[in-house]
């Protein structure tokens, strides 16, 4: 099978040209490829496919074979992708996903892709949608338990399930131990996404990850966008931010004009190659 290795701000994914390739079991393959000793190495694996109602169709894997609603990074790099390998001439290109039709901007220079500007469409507020179990319409500065401490948190929804907890510093959160006791925890029938935010600056924050179904990733572009938005209800940021993450900077801004958040970031091509199951 023909792949090409691709990150965004270090979220590093297999993506697979479902045009050429018939992949029978993605959540297999997905466990499998994301091994890095057994595996190629990933955070997860991406199918590129033909669609019905847009450009193009993504589907998204995490490490552990669960299929995602949306990926953020996924998405700049799949529009990368098709403009790189000629499958269009398109600048502004449409891509269906789990979580309904996405916009995606390439930005170039002499032809080459520098960044995309993704809109990743409206925030998701209301418990039952995220879902979240809970009689709270929605759950903003919100009190649970967690590990018998006190925590806030802030959830909502860009596709796929958040939980934004604001700390002083990121950098010492023991995030392999408090991770897996957000993303299980059982107000989260599907589990959840968990951000870790530090306001630096109103347009300036800090973020790490601990991402359903893959664990602690390097950047995740739906929980950098609803991290901006938790921190814009909580009255800790403005509407345009730099979100800085262990594998680089995207810039979120949740547009007041038409409620949409859209997210600019990089998309890197690091190698191809062939993978033979086991
Ligand atoms: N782990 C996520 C999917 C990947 C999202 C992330 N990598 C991004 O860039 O948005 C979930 O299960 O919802």
């Amino acid at each position: 099978m023909k792949f090409t290795k691709m990150h965004g701000a270090g979220n590093d994914y297999v993506y697979v040209n479902g045009f050429v390739e018939t992949i029978e079991d993605p959540a297999s393959l997905s466990i499998a490829i994301s091994d890095r000793h057994f595996g190629i190495g990933a955070d997860g694996l991406v199918l590129i496919l033909p669609s019905e109602t847009s450009d193009f169709r993504m589907r998204i894997f995490n490490a552990d074979g669960s299929e995602a609603e949306m990926c953020g990074n996924a998405s700049r790099c799949i529009a990368k992708y098709v403009f790189d390998h000629g499958m269009t001439d398109k600048t502004s290109i449409t891509l269906e996903t789990l979580s309904g039709q996405k916009r995606l901007d390439l930005q170039l220079a002499e032809g080459i892709v520098t960044s995309v500007r993704v809109d990743m469409g409206e925030p998701i507020l209301s418990s039952k949608q995220i879902p979240v179990h809970s009689d709270e319409d929605e759950i903003i500065d919100f009190p649970i338990a967690l590990d018998g401490k006190k925590v806030n948190i802030t959830a909502l929804s860009m596709g796929n399930p958040h939980v934004i907890i604001f700390v002083d510093n990121v950098d010492e959160i023991d995030l392999p131990k408090v991770g897996p006791k957000v993303e299980h925890h059982p107000l989260f029938p599907k589990r959840t996404n968990t951000e870790f935010v530090q306001i630096l600056s109103p347009d300036h924050l800090k973020m790490r990850v601990w991402e359903r179904g893959s664990g602690e990733t390097l950047a995740c572009g739906t929980g950098a966008c609803a991290a901006t938005v938790a921190s814009i209800l909580n009255e800790k940021a403005e509407r345009r931010v730099t979100m800085e993450l262990k594998g680089g900077t995207l810039f979120i801004e949740w547009s007041e004009a038409d409620n949409h958040v859209y997210m600019t970031g990089p998309a890197t091509t690091v190698f191809e190659g062939e993978y033979f199951p086991a």
